[in-house]
Order: C-alpha cells, then structure tokens, then sequence
C-alpha cells in the first residue's frame, strides 16, 4: 500500500461531506502535489456507550482500543472494483480514479477528532472507522486541476437513483405496480412515514434518464426544489445551500462572491441558467443513458427472483452465500458484455432494448427457475449487485465560462505524486459546450463506485416489498405512470 510523505498532516484536512458509509475531506494545505484532492475514508457504527460520548478524541481512542487490529471492511480492492469492473461497464473516463494509500492510526484518530463537530447530527451514529488501514486519495470533482482565477467553478452533484420502469416478466402480477411506478418516487411515501423526510420530492428520476432535454431540464428543477440528498451544488469546492436564488443566481462565470455569501446582492444577467446548461451536458453525454440502461440491464430479473435464487443457494445453516471476489466481479461484467451488445444497447429506442434484454437471459418466467444452473443463478445475483452499485451512485458535473478556443475535448494531468512504490497522477477529461451562443468547460465523473454486498439480497427483498406495500396502502394504482406526461 502505498505511504504519500507530506500527507499525514490533520490540520490540511478539511471535513467536506459524508455518505452513509464514506466520510470526505479535501486539502486545504500548502502542498501542490494535493492541491483538489480529497481523502475518502471507510465510516463505522459508532461501537461506544453514548452516555460517555465526548466527540472528542477519548471517544475515538475508545474506539480503536476496543476494534480489532484488522479493519472488517477490506476495502483495499475497491478501488480496483470500480475502474475495473465499474470501468468496464461504464466507461472508465467516467469512473473517478482512486487511490489507495496506507493510514497511519494516530492521523485517523487526530483526523476523526477535528472534524467531529462538523459533522450533521443525522449522521453521527457512525464515525471513521480508526482501524482502517486504506484510505483513498482522489481528484476533487467540484473543481478542476487547472484553476481559472477569473473562472470560478460550479459543481453539481446528482444522486439520480434508479432511472428505469422495471418492465421485467419475472414480476409477479401482483405487484405490477412496478411496472408503472419507479422506485424512487414509491419510496418517497415510505420515507415520509419513517420520518426519513418531510415532504415528497418532485423529482423523478424516470424524467432525468429520459434523455429528453426539457424533461431533464424539468427534472433539474425540482431537484432545486427538492434535494433531498440527490442534489448537491459546490462553488470553488464549497458547499452551498441549494435553493432556486443560489441556482439563478449560480449562473455560471455570474458574481459567485454573493451566492458564497448568501447575499442578494443585484445579479449580472446572463441569457443562460445554470440548469439549461446542465441540461444539455446531461442530454449530450452519454453517461446518463449508459447509467440508466446498465441498471436495468443487470437487475432483468428483478429482486424477487434474485432473491428466489439466493434462497436455493444459501447455506441453510450459515444462510449465507459468500461475497463475490473481484474476479468474479470481473467475470460477471465480462460475460454480460459476451451476451449485450452496449453499443447497440445505447442506440436503441426503450421497447427493442428491452426486447433484446428479455431474448438475452436465456430462461423466461414460464420455465422451472430450480432448474436453471447453480453457476448461472450466482451470475444473475451478482449481476444485480452490480445493478445495485449503478442505482445508488453520485454524478458530479462540473462547469465553468470558457473562451471559444477553449471547448475543444482536452485532458489535464495533476503534478505526479511520488508515494514510497511508484508515481501516480490523476487525469481529467474536459469537454467543450455552447449553449445560448456561450461557451462552457465541463467534466463529468461518477463517485461512490463501490461494490454492494451478496448479503444484503435478503434486505433489498425486504425493502422492496415494503416500499411497495406501503404504496399500495396509501397510493393505491390510481396515479399517472412515472414517465408518461
Ligand atoms: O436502498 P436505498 O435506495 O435506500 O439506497 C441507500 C441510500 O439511501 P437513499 O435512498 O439514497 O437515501 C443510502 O443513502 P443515505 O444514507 O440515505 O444518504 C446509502 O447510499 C445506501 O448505501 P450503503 O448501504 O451505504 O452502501 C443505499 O443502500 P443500497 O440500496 O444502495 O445498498
Ligand atoms: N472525488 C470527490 N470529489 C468531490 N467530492 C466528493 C468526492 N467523493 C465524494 N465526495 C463528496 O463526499 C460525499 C460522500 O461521499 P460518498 O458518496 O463516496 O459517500 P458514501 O457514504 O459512499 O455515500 P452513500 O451514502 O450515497 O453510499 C459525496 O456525496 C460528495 O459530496
């Protein structure tokens, strides 16, 4: 693994935002070398009595005392898992690079300590796991590596969920409402009952998938309107509350100082939004629509199957399947892309591609699913898994002015950075856009690229048919289908 010397300094690291099971900082130090990187870090359940919790270092201490030596998550081939098998699928210019580098205990516990009351209330029953031994190193994507001092940065993060209308024929009839309704928007019923959220999103993820530049354009908008946590907006790297004024006013190269400053100080007026030129980013990259299609691709068997499947498989004692290797995440990419054409895939209009995924799988819902072989109902559970990976994962867009020379596709290469095994560098494509006559630099990247677990079938089964039944309940069959205007 290796050791970055000039690293391992807590006060260079700034808390930027966590995940349920990531924590983020980005640098803030003087060195180059780390100039928009940021340290992604494995979180754990916070293992200690709460009447003794101090946020402080004791309570870390107490922490690393009570672990064992060896972290539970061997989280050293996730880097891998994402640009190899992530990058097979997706693309790897897609696919943000990570590198994986040693952590010393005394930076984490340090490190856990200083941030601790930065960190939101919601997510405090977890903390930095502090026996990790592997961190990642990765390129800050609110940012560019070449900083335009007169050019500031806006970066958008979109946690766009699952993209697709399961139209698979191994759905039972009974819940056929799944055919209609997607997942994220049945969901938001459930999460309003467990007090998950207020209110319901407006945002449905079938309109930003469509590819249809005013329904994405729509489906931006009520992200603005709804967050959640499927819409973050950065300027320069920092956070900002996302509101319709922060947006209009964001509008890309206006006066950012008073968006960072939350004033409402009178705005330059630019003919274009921030959100047309998202828009058209999102309609003209082809990462969206790979992302949607795989998701749907890999998961053409739907939970309840899969789940069937795990049910035959598993152990009856330990009742568990082991956790798929890398390899055999490898294989299964490989053998999908052997029966899937993805170029033909991405061209085809929504009923041939499903047609095409139907024909493909070899076994229909008619025939006796206990004799379809062991080794191909593991292919179809982790083919899922790797569904599941694409459905929970961020894009963060980042925009900037630029002049007409600028937008022709270039690549920017971060200063090498010597570790104790070898040099390694970060790259970033930049592409061109011009919208309303203006002319903006853009990348693209997708984050949280990590493997989802075998063991978690029978939870996903679970929360299906709760999120479903709760529906039914409350909804019923009565609403229009997701994606029909
Ligand atoms: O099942 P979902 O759709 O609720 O997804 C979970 C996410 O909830 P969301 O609905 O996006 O708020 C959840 O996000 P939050 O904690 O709600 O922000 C995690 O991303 C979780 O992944 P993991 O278990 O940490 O690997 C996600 O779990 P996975 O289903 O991806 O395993
Ligand atoms: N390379 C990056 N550049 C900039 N910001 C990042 C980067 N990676 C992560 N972040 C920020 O940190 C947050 C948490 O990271 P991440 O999504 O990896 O956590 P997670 O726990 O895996 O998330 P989830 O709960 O969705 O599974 C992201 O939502 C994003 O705002």
């Amino acid at each position: 693994m290796a050791t970055i010397a000039g690293l391992y300094h807590v006060e260079h690291w700034q808390y930027r935002a966590e995940g349920n099971a990531n924590l983020v900082l980005c640098y803030a130090g003087p060195d180059p070398r780390f100039a928009t990187t940021v340290l992604r870090l494995r979180k754990t359940d916070r293992a200690v009595d709460r009447r003794e919790e101090d946020s402080g270092s004791t309570l870390i201490s107490q922490q690393l005392n009570v672990a064992p030596v060896i972290s539970k998550h061997d989280v050293s081939k996730e880097s891998v898992f994402a640009s190899k098998v992530i990058g097979l699928l997706l693309g790897e210019e897609f696919v943000e690079q990570l590198i994986a580098i040693a952590l010393p205990p005394e930076f984490l516990v340090s490190l856990a300590a200083s941030i601790e009351p930065l960190r939101p209330q919601s997510r405090l029953h977890k903390v930095i796991d502090c026996t990790q031994r592997v961190g990642f190193l990765a390129l800050d994507h609110t940012q560019f590596i070449q900083r335009d001092p007169k050019e500031p940065s806006v970066a958008v993060e979109i946690k766009p969920k699952w993209g697709f209308l399961s139209k698979s024929t191994f759905i039972l009839k009974e819940h056929g409402i799944k055919k209609r309704k997607c997942r994220f928007c049945m969901y938001q019923h459930h999460k309003l009952k467990a007090g998950q959220e207020l209110s319901l999103s407006e945002y449905c993820p079938i309109d930003l998938f469509s590819t249809s530049q005013h329904l994405v354009q729509d489906s931006l908008d009520a992200l603005v309107q709804t967050p959640q946590n499927n819409f973050r907006l950065f300027v320069n790297g920092e956070q900002q509350t996302v509101s319709r004024e922060a947006i209009a006013q964001v509008i890309v190269g206006s006066d950012v100082e008073s968006v960072q400053q939350n004033t409402t100080a009178p705005q330059r007026t630019h003919s274009t939004s921030l959100i047309e030129v998202l828009a058209r980013v999102l309609s003209e990259s082809p990462l969206l629509k790979r992302l949607g299609r795989l998701q749907q691709a890999l998961d053409s068997l739907d939970v309840e199957t899969i789940h069937r499947f795990y049910d035959q498989l598993a152990d009856p004692v330990t009742t568990g399947l082991p956790e798929p290797t890398l390899e055999e995440f490898i294989n299964t990419a490989e053998a999908f892309l052997d029966r899937t054409d993805l170029d033909a895939m991405m061209d085809e209009d929504q009923e041939t591609f499903e047609a095409h995924n139907e024909a493909s799988i070899g076994f229909g819902p008619e025939d006796n699913l206990e004799e379809v072989p062991d080794s191909l109902k593991m292919h179809f559970i982790r083919e899922f898994l790797l569904s599941a990976t694409l459905k929970d994962c961020s894009i963060l867009i980042t925009i900037r002015r630029a002049g007409q020379a600028e937008i022709r596709p270039s690549m920017a290469i971060q200063p090498a950075i010597r570790t104790d095994k070898s040099d390694v560098e970060f790259r970033e494509i930049v592409h061109g856009v011009e919208v309303n006559g203006e002319c903006y630099q853009y990348k693209i990247t997708c984050i949280d690229l990590d493997p989802k677990k075998i063991v978690s079938v029978p939870m996903y089964m679970k929360k299906d048919r709760a999120i479903v039944d709760h529906y039914l309940a409350v909804v019923g069959d009565r609403e229009r289908s997701c994606g029909s205007h």
